[in-house]
């Protein structure tokens, strides 16, 4: 198995530059999630790891060695597709020994090959069928089966789940992230979907408009988010922005949310002025029903069982979700009083940027 490296990728298709300036140093057996809006992208970053691309500016390094030139085959990759692209007439094993064929591998060695790979995906019994008597999430196992038999130093997944229901993308997620355990190897995973990355992913890559936005580990995203596109991005439901009014930067960062409460937040103030307008940011699970905070109206009250989410606004249209207690005595059309600690909220400049905490005072030397 081996590192990835991407070195100042751009593409460019005619006049429309799609991928800007993109670096990631990928290590040996991590698996790193793209991820971001549709159009951001993620596939054609993919793709031109993959070698189905040519990148316009930059270069790819698999181990160390430069295959920016190199023919796909040729870079010891292996990708599965959204689409399992199995061949029907072909049996399991048959489709999984596929590329060994291709490859004219030793008839003994393929043997062991499929098997094992069978093995690992739980397929053993199901060799013999053909992909039309199996289930969608048996044939993306087959699909993935076909990836593993080829020893690839690095696996690259676009977009596989997506065709599965929800129930079995839930499985096929701790199917994956097992399968990444057994094999120790290098994996580079795109996906639209901010579950799947938090889940699976050791590093998450944020992409927004062919830029990344943030490279992180899921924690460091959803506790750290370096722009509000990410923090809105990672977690759900959603993050809350409320619009704010700086009333000082002495001694931390003295706001007014909207509809009147005031705060005062460890953050950063060099980037900003009184006066200036600023966005607060804050996840639905970091609020409690309390007596002083923001007044917000709530429109509708889903109840889960453990939890109910709230969802409504401050002042009819800044939008606030809150995830409360299940048993929660709120009304739908009522208001609520929902209380925020200042080190839960995140501040986001007008460029959406955030504000840097301030170091907690015990870590300050
Ligand atoms: N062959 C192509 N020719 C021209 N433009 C392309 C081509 N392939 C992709 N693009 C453009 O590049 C941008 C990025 O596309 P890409 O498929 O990488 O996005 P994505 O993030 O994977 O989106 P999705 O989740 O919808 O698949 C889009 O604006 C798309 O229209």
């Amino acid at each position: 198995m081996a590192t990835l490296d991407l070195n100042s990728i751009s593409k460019s298709f005619g006049t429309a530059k799609v991928l800007h300036d993109i670096s990631l140093a990928i290590e040996d057996k991590e698996f790193v999630v793209f991820v971001g809006p549709s159009g951001c992208g993620k596939s054609t970053l993919l793709r031109i790891i993959a070698g189905l691309e040519e990148a316009t500016e930059g270069k790819i390094l698999i181990g160390g060695n430069d295959v920016s030139d190199a023919h796909p085959v040729d870079r010891g990759i292996s990708m599965v597709f959204q689409s399992y692209a199995l061949y029907p007439h072909l049996s399991v094993y048959e489709n999984i020994a596929f590329p060994l064929r291709v490859q004219k591998m030793e008839k003994g060695e393929l043997d062991q090959r499929v098997k094992r790979a069978a093995e690992i995906l739980q397929l053993t019994d199901k060799l013999d069928l053909k992909p039309g008597q199996l289930s969608g999430g048996q044939r993306q196992r087959v699909a993935i089966g076909r990836s593993i038999v080829r020893n690839p130093k690095v696996f690259l997944f676009d977009e596989p789940l997506s065709n599965l229901d929800a129930a079995l993308r839930g499985d096929m997620r701790v199917e994956l992230s097992q399968l990444h355990r057994d094999l120790d190897a290098t994996m580079v995973y795109v996906t639209h979907d901010q579950v799947e990355a938090m889940t699976m992913a050791d590093r998450i890559v944020v992409l927004n408009g062919g830029r990344v936005e943030q490279f992180g580990t899921p924690m460091e995203l959803y506790h750290h988010p370096a722009t509000k596109f990410v923090a809105g991005f990672i977690g759900q439901p959603n993050m809350n922005f409320i619009p704010s009014t700086v009333i000082d930067t002495a001694n931390g960062l003295s706001v007014e949310l909207k509809g009147g409460h005031k705060m005062v937040l460890p953050v950063d103030t060099t980037t900003v002025s009184k006066g200036d307008i600023v966005e607060v940011g804050v996840r639905p699970e970091d609020v409690t029903i309390g007596t002083t905070g923001v007044e917000v109206e709530v429109r509708v009250l889903e109840r889960l069982g453990g939890a109910s989410i709230s969802y409504g606004s401050i002042g009819g249209d800044t939008r606030f979700c809150a995830s409360l207690p299940g048993d929660v005595r709120v009304k739908e059309g009522g208001s609520v009083t929902l209380e925020i600690k200042p080190e839960d909220c995140h501040v986001f400049d007008a460029n959406g940027y955030v504000l840097r905490r301030q170091a907690a005072p015990e870590l300050v030397a």
